[in-house]
């Protein structure tokens, strides 16, 4: 046992129930029992008659589970209540109960993704974890000479470009310690016997144009391993992956990569991620050497070091000795450690407090608790293209990441209204089951369906019904993926991911077996930032529209429009090498070469006020006319930060105006005015259409005259709420030499960007500004010539802003006279 010296901060960790006070569609972390503050009965799910009984949740998970389900219920009930007002009663629920098969099944599985900024090394990492599991016999590099190419990076396109473009999933098995949680000793945190892990692993692009392939990701997996460069740190795609984990509530841990790079500072990038991030993290491991130098690390928990030797660093070895050159730093560095961690972990700061000592079980556990419960961050180091470090991280993701039992997904319950608290979802074997298909792909067997089971078992052969569809459907064949390989399986288990062969679905459908209305939340689906137009070189060949559209079935980000003046096809995405890579996919994988015009950006229009409106669409010309009269609102919204979504129909009429019939119409008739602006005819944002009252005509009143009052309405309203047009403003990051700043810095001036920061390291700089899309046209051969080659740069989508006035002003003349001359 190792005892520290004492520490004198006296800060306590918030409580939890503060800490679980998220949204209530997103997944909630289960905090740890030491955390779990329980003291009140709870009656999430109760029936009008039962209204007032004792809680039912403890009572049937027993034990400690159902203190974490109890926890959970806890935290959706205070977030139910205030949101719907008034407590309303709900029919009760009868919770499934895990299995102690389930219970011992799930303690063994880790499903982690792995993201980061592009080119951290994610791949090359992934491909060190397969190599070390078994899964693959030998280690290819990314570009590597061999020329075969990463595991992950299976399609031809991100090996010829040496970048991922599809997120890839694989399991493996990792023999290791257990998990700090079950230890009960000092000494069983070395000496327990190592068991078998099941790990899913999800390796996610860093190009942001890929972003919706972390998103999907980061939506169905329990952790997730952060990567990040030693040099560079913190970059603009680790605040956007940390965004989306934050989204989805994935305790993560940080691995600091390529330690073997001239400038490596582990130390710094730690100190980025707490001001830049605002995490609160800390190392848990010391590198031995750095740069050419680096030749393993201390952990410094269980204090030991640890080196890679044998063939490709396949061969761990352990020692107590700590090298004399960083004794000084591993103590600094674990009173550091201890110092943030009881900042996130009120067990430890009790022990800090009592001024008892310290083991480094009590920190090996804290670690866990802290992590899973979001609290705290946990950093590794190491060198993936070094073969240095990786044993050590895999060990962390079974060792303080959680397992699925220990991450609470909920559905919501079609049967009840939409504001019903959500349903705790159990992974248990023997419960109905629920499956998010959370990615579709296009194989050389058919379509090829990603789901992640939360509860019950999926198996061949079964008939599994779509939540959305209503559809039933087979399961012809399941597999596991190990990349674009897979292997048959006969069922998949509560808390696992698969793949299905011939399952007809769109991304983000959920599928049950019949006996549930569940339906789990559809994930945040960014707006497109570019687009242009296209068409087939030759004769139009079905292939053209069939590659569009199944292309637009994978990919939410991927739109496709015949532009209704020029008849055009417009495919808008997330940049224009996203759009590149459909163009070329369309080429290589449906023979159909494609002429495509200038990217163009996607401008948007919104507006600024709220409007009323008090419309009546009348005619009369023989016969039965048409008749309907719509009064209400036009007022600006703001982005739903868990769909992306930014228009909205609500419908507020009472005592029957408008007859329910007609209000479908209504709505249609927002949409599709949202369709074309009146300033340039480019798409609205940002608005919510509020119905407030109208009028209908015994006769004359149809579906028709309510969709045209709508879309008279909303033009009328739209005009008197101060419209403006906007712009996407992209966050962009530029890496390059230190005597290339003063051009760089002119050049973004020039496009008229605002620069953010700057951070000078020894002989390069990093620097971030916002600038318009719309300015950034040619700017990589810019950067390119201004640099010798030498300069990077990376840019994501920020925000939409309005343009300059005087830029609105030229915009909307032009789209004026374009209009007038085609009358
Ligand atoms: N020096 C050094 N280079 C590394 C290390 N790990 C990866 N690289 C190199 O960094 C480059 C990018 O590696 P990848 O593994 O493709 O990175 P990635 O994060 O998967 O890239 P994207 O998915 O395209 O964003 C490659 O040239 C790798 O050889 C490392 O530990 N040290």
């Amino acid at each position: 046992m190792s005892t520290l010296p004492r520490l004198v901060r006296l800060r306590c960790p918030p409580t939890s129930s503060s800490l679980t006070r998220t949204s209530i569609l997103r997944r909630q972390p289960i905090l740890p029992s030491s955390s779990v503050i329980v003291s009140t009965p709870i009656r999430l799910l109760r029936s009008a008659t039962t209204a007032g009984t004792l809680p039912i949740l403890s009572a049937l998970s027993g034990g400690n589970a159902g203190r974490r389900w109890a926890s959970s219920a806890a935290a959706v009930k205070e977030e139910t209540e205030e949101s719907a007002g008034a407590a309303e009663e709900w029919p009760e629920r009868v919770l499934p109960i895990m299995s102690e098969g389930d219970k011992g099944r799930l303690r063994r599985q880790r499903n982690v993704g792995i993201s980061a900024h592009i080119d951290s090394g994610k791949t090359t990492l992934t491909e060190r974890v397969l190599y070390y599991t078994g899964r693959v016999r030998d280690i290819h590099e990314v570009r590597g000479r061999d020329g075969v190419g990463a595991k992950m990076d299976s399609m031809e396109l991100e090996r010829e470009k040496g970048i991922t473009i599809q997120s890839a999933a694989t399991f493996c098995d990792w023999l290791a310690p257990p998990p700090p949680s079950e230890v009960k000793d000092v000494a069983g945190l070395d000496g327990a016997e190592k068991d078998n892990f099941a790990i899913n692993i999800i390796d996610t692009p860093g190009h942001v144009d890929f972003t919706i392939e972390v998103e999907r990701a980061l939506r169905v997996l329990d952790g997730a391993v952060l990567v990040l460069c030693s040099v560079s740190g913190v970059q603009s795609q680790t605040i956007t992956v940390d965004r989306q984990m934050r989204r989805y509530n994935v305790p993560r841990l940080a691995f600091i990569n390529k330690m073997d790079r001239a400038g490596a500072n582990p130390f710094r990038v730690v100190n980025q991620l707490r001001n830049k991030l605002k995490m609160n993290a800390a190392a848990v491991q010391v590198p031995i050497g750095a740069e050419s130098d680096f030749r393993g690390v201390v952990d410094i928990v269980r204090m030991k070091a640890i080196y890679n030797e044998g063939t490709k660093g396949n061969q761990i070895v352990e020692s107590d000795e700590i090298p004399e050159s960083v004794r000084d730093l591993v103590e600094e560095k674990r009173a550091e450690l201890i110092e943030h961690l009881s900042d996130a972990d009120k067990t430890l700061c009790d022990l800090f407090l009592d001024e008892q000592p310290i083991s480094n079980l009590d920190i090996a556990q804290a670690l866990r608790r802290a992590t899973i419960s979001l609290r705290f961050t946990p950093v590794f180091v190491g060198s993936a293209i070094k073969n240095t470090g990786i044993q050590p991280l895999l060990d962390g993701v079974t060792s303080y990441l959680p397992s699925p039992d220990e991450v609470h997904n909920q559905a919501l319950d079609a049967a009840l209204p939409a504001h019903a608290p959500p349903v705790p979802l159990v992974p248990a074997q023997e419960a109905p089951l629920v499956g998010l298909a959370f990615k579709l792909e296009e194989g050389r067997y058919g379509q090829l369906t990603y789901m992640r089971v939360y509860q019950g078992e999926l198996k061949r052969g079964s008939l599994i019904f779509n939540a959305r569809t209503g559809k039933k459907v087979k399961v012809p064949r399941l597999v596991r993926m190990h990349s674009d390989e897979m292997e048959d399986v006969e069922s998949i288990g509560a808390g696992e991911i698969c793949a299905m062969f011939g399952v007809e679905c769109s991304s983000g459908d959920t599928f049950t077996d019949g006996s549930t209305s569940f339906s789990m939340t559809s994930m945040f689906v960014p707006e497109p930032v570019i687009s242009l137009s296209i068409r087939p070189e030759g004769n139009e060949s079905p292939n053209f529209s069939r590659a569009l559209n199944r292309f637009q079935k994978e990919d939410p980000t991927f739109r496709v429009h015949v532009d209704s003046e020029s008849q055009e096809t417009i495919i808008s995405g997330m940049g224009e090498l996203h759009l590149d890579i459909y163009v070329e996919r369309m080429k290589r994988e449906y023979n159909v070469a494609c002429i495509t015009g200038k990217p163009r950006v996607a401008f948007r229009e919104t507006i600024t006020v709220p409007s009323k409106f008090d419309y009546t669409h009348k005619k009369q010309s023989g016969g039965s006319g048409q008749f309907g009269k719509v009064k209400g609102t036009l007022e600006p919204m703001e982005i739903d930060p868990d769909t992306g979504k930014d228009t909205a129909f609500e419908n507020r009429v009472i005592g029957g105006n408008i007859p329910n019939q007609y209000i479908p119409a209504i709505e249609k008739g927002f949409q599709e005015a949202l369709d074309r602006g009146q300033l340039t005819g480019h798409p609205i944002n940002g608005c919510k259409f509020i119905l407030e009252d109208g009028a209908a005509h015994v006769n004359d009143s149809n579906e028709l005259s309510f969709r045209l009052a709508a879309l008279g309405a909303f033009r009328e309203a739209f005009g008197k709420a101060k419209p403006v047009v906007l712009e996407p403003v992209m966050t962009v990051e530029v890496v390059a030499p230190i005597e290339f700043q003063g051009n760089v810095i002119g050049a973004i001036n020039q496009r008229k960007g605002t620069i953010i920061d700057t951070e000078i390291r020894d002989d390069e700089f990093t620097l971030t500004a916002e600038v318009a899309l719309n300015d950034m046209f040619g700017y990589s051969s810019q950067l390119r010539g201004m640099t010798q080659g030498k300069g990077e740069f990376s840019m994501e989508y920020k925000t939409h802003a309005p343009v300059m006035p005087n830029v609105q002003k030229e915009m909307t003349e032009a789209y004026r006279k374009k209009q007038l001359d085609r009358n």
